[in-house]
């Protein structure tokens, strides 16, 4: 199923409180069990590219490693977790310890929390170096996360394709182009229907930077 306009319902959030229009503007995409949000746009080229140079250059990216059929694997990407002191989280079998917040991601994720009415206290990024760095197909439905979890991606550089995967319905699938400044927010019950990954590709692509915020609760 391809995304096309006819399948978007105009959202405008918090327009009056803030009267800044391009971080307020988000498309809905009407999916069953499912509440996803696109703001194609939320940061403006220049700031993109700014956060895109500050975060590949200041960021301490990790390769860590997975346990694959009992064998140790590389990651297809490197990764880093920021967040508040003692919210540790289990991801790919890997326990995190969250870096403690720096300025740049504190103000991103306080300018996130404004148009998506929820509070985070980590968020985990991703570098794709290239096309053959990817996350295969998962729900971020980690237990720490509860039950119905807000997630709010960002995505700066270049533009991958983010495969979503209804769990029941196999003709259900949905591929979005996440583009350099867009912020996709997943919500309600999407987690429990709904897989993701952004494949491996043999076609060369630049460096991408992901930055999922997420809520811990314990
Ligand atoms: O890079 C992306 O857009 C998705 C990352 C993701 O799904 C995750 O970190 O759980
Ligand atoms: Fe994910």
């Amino acid at each position: 199923m391809e995304c096309s306009d006819s399948k978007y319902k105009q959202f405008s959030f918090l327009d009056d409180l803030f009267g800044d229009i391009q971080k307020s503007q988000g498309k809905a995409f009407s999916l069953p069990d499912a509440d996803i949000i696109l703001h194609q746009s939320f940061f403006r080229e220049d700031e993109s590219d700014q956060i895109f140079d500050n975060l590949y250059n200041n960021i301490a990216w990790v390769q860590e490693d997975t346990i694959l059929y009992g064998k140790k694997i590389a990651l297809p990407r490197l990764t880093a977790w920021y967040g508040d002191k003692g919210k540790t989280y289990t991801y790919s079998k890997i326990k995190m310890t969250p870096q403690p917040w720096i300025a740049i991601l504190e103000n991103i994720k306080s300018q996130v929390e404004r148009v998506c009415s929820a509070k985070f206290n980590s968020v985990l990024l991703n570098l794709y170096r290239n096309g053959s760095d990817s996350i295969s197909w998962h729900s971020d439905d980690e237990k720490e996360l509860g039950e119905n979890p807000t997630i709010a991606s960002l995505s700066f550089g270049d533009t991958r394709s983010f495969m979503l995967k209804h769990k029941f319905k196999k003709d259900l699938k949905l591929d979005i182009q996440l583009t350099h400044g867009s912020l996709l927010i997943m919500g309600g019950k999407t987690q429990h229907y709904w897989q993701h990954q952004i494949p491996k590709t043999r076609t060369s692509y630049k460096p991408r930077i992901n930055l999922t915020f997420r809520k811990i609760l314990k």
